[in-house]
């Protein structure tokens, strides 16, 4: 049995937060270490301390006087709190002062090399992002070793503008509160850089043994962050009080996730990783890929059960299938299957363009008695030539955007070889689009291929809270030649809360036959199936957006002689569709990627 933790496989991690200290830190972390904690957060000047400001001052009360105290390997175990003093008094001495004293302990956190350096967020946001990138530079610290002290219930939109101005997701201590924000909110938490989750001894209540329980609110809300994060803080509320029992109930809580089925532990190894989408009419597969693919039962089966309803259906004596895009045989074999109890008679012809996908046909003809009467052929859907006509073509051109593997144009020089009433499986692809808010997923797009390239992302760390839209659909056969294969669609979401967008996440149906059919629409998506995660179109700027406001997404697809593209950009409109922003054409000319046609 797999289970969920084992996504993130290092297990939970337990700090203790201090807000004093009362014994020494070297004796601290005995005790901690002691207890199975993991780390402790701790401020570094005790803040009933009156401040000086000099050096003698923080010597003589700082808790930690020196890094040779403690083990080098127990720095690593430290995050430090800074002192929580605003940058924004409205009293110019004031502020004056506490810019000294936090610089002078962001210095001694950097000094010593502690994994973070926590900061209060209640000065004015924009001053503070200054102030952090100022000393990131001046001291060489990464920007990733500053974490915010944020609240749940309160500080997104804060939160948004200091990683606005900074352009860089900087990460967060996310205090739960007793009464949790509206689930939409807590979801968009969810997707951003939480370095700690947080909660106060406060939110634990008793059960009838006496031992520490919490809500169903957080319980909840900790079920999702396990999922993909490990890392919780708890504050007692003085030092003296023994926090081994709340421990041991979010271990509990940690291990007792549904387990994953075998098929999505699979694919778990994909979570928010930046694929590039494949190109199977321009590259040949390699066999490990068709083996991937082969894996996914599910779509074998859905072949299966819309051949044998076809072929159930149909009311000739004799029928020709052409397999279009063979591979090495996955959904052939299934042909083959439904063939053998239908009651005409079948003729199946197998093409593939791959030559060393055709040669494990070949093989496996040679191998496999089922396999006797079926034609393998090596040649391309655009140039074979063939006196057949075919009642059905069975093919497997679908990308994650649903036509974004040529299917339309492969289909399209198919038909030169179809009867007039020939049936497609499958019969139409419809793509489907929707406002993702992802940002450290965004940020891995700059040091990938960049913003005009889409990828194809199992999507983890992401929110979104839009009815997901129709975009472009193609359907086969298309004798009347009424498939658009380059056009233009305008997509309109309203927005419900204030959002920052980092991109456009896209999804596909396709109707095999009847009823029959294959979907990655989050919300009718077929069950176990792991062939095709979504595409991800980003923004390069990611754009703000106020609840009511509306987002437009425009999205071409663009073709000439030498292969198809998509271009997109967005723009941003007032609730009475002024327009307020907008950006640039992502992909224009196809510059960056275009699904090449030889
Ligand atoms: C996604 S794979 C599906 C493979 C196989 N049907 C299966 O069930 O695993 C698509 C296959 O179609 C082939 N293909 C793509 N475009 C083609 C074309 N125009 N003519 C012939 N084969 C094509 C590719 O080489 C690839 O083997």
């Amino acid at each position: 049995m797999v289970y969920k933790f084992e996504a993130v496989p290092w297990g939970l991690k337990t700090v203790w937060y201090f807000q004093e200290l009362k014994d020494s830190v070297p004796q601290i972390l005995t005790i901690v270490n002691k207890k199975k904690f993991d780390a402790i957060i701790m401020p570094i000047f005790p803040a009933n301390i009156e401040r000086e400001g000099n050096i003698n001052d923080f010597i003589k009360h700082s808790y930690l006087k020196s890094e040779l105290e403690v083990k080098s390997d127990d720095i690593q175990k430290l995050h430090f709190l800074i002192s929580n003093l605003s940058l924004s008094d409205e009293n110019k001495e004031v502020r004056k002062r506490n810019r000294e004293i936090l610089k002078q302990e962001i210095q001694f956190a950097a000094y010593l090399g502690v994994p973070s350096i926590i900061l209060s967020s209640n000065s004015d946001p924009i001053k503070l992002a200054k102030f952090i990138r100022k000393m990131s530079i001046k001291y060489f610290i990464d920007l990733n070793t500053f974490v915010l002290d944020v609240d749940i219930t309160k500080d997104w939109i804060k939160y948004n503008q200091i990683r606005q101005e900074l352009q860089f997701n900087i990460p967060i201590l996310l205090r739960l509160k007793k009464e949790m924000t509206t689930k939409n909110e807590q979801r968009k938490w969810l997707s951003e850089n939480i370095r700690f989750v947080h909660l106060n001894q406060d939110l634990f209540s008793m059960n009838d043994q006496g031992a520490p329980k919490l809500e169903d609110a957080q319980n909840q809300f900790l079920t999702s962050y396990f999922q993909f994060e490990n890392y919780i803080s708890i504050a007692a509320k003085s030092p003296q009080i023994d926090l081994a029992d709340h421990r041991q109930y979010l271990i509990h809580l940690f291990k007792n996730q549904q387990p994953l089925s075998e098929q999505a532990n699979l694919a778990s190894e994909f979570f928010d990783e930046l694929q590039i989408p494949l190109q199977p009419y321009k590259d040949n597969l390699n066999s490990g890929t068709y083996e991937v693919f082969e894996q996914d039962k599910i779509k074998y089966d859905l072949y299966e059960d819309a051949c044998r309803r076809y072929l159930k259906n149909v009311k000739k004596a004799e029928i020709n299938i052409l397999m279009a895009g063979a591979g090495r045989g996955g959904i052939l074999e299934r042909v083959i299957f439904s063939a053998q109890g239908a009651k005409c008679k079948t003729k199946i012809v197998a093409l593939e363009k791959n030559p060393y996908a055709y040669m494990t046909l070949v093989f496996q003809k040679k191998r496999q008695k089922q396999w006797k009467d079926v034609e393998i052929v090596l040649g391309d859907l655009k140039s074979w030539q063939t006196e057949l006509k075919f009642d059905l073509i069975v093919s497997e051109l679908l990308g994650s955007f649903g036509d974004n593997e040529l299917s339309p144009e492969c289909l399209m020089w198919a038909q030169r070889f179809l009867q007039p009433d020939a049936v497609s499986i499958p019969c139409d692809s419809v793509s489907y689009c929707v406002p993702v808010s992802c940002p450290q997923l965004h940020a891995k797009v700059k040091k990938s291929y960049g913003y005009d390239s889409s990828y194809v992302v199992h999507f983890q760390k992401y929110y979104t809270i839009h009815d997901i839209q129709k975009c472009m659909q193609f359907k086969h056969p298309d004798f009347n030649n009424e498939n658009q294969l380059a056009q233009e669609q305008n997509l309109v979401f309203e927005c419900k809360q204030d959002l920052l967008i980092h991109g456009m996440a896209g999804y596909f149906t396709s109707k095999l036959y009847e009823d029959i059919e294959l979907s990655t629409h989050p919300n009718n998506s077929t069950p176990d199936m792991y062939s095709w995660f979504p595409i991800y179109f980003p923004f390069e700027k990611p754009v703000n957006i106020a609840k009511k406001q509306k987002l437009k997404f425009t999205i071409k697809r663009v073709n000439n002689e030498e292969g198809v593209w998509y271009e997109w950009f967005n723009s941003v409109l007032s609730e009475d569709d002024q327009l307020l922003d907008g950006s640039r054409i992502h992909n224009e000319n196809g510059k960056k990627q275009i699904i090449e046609i030889k």
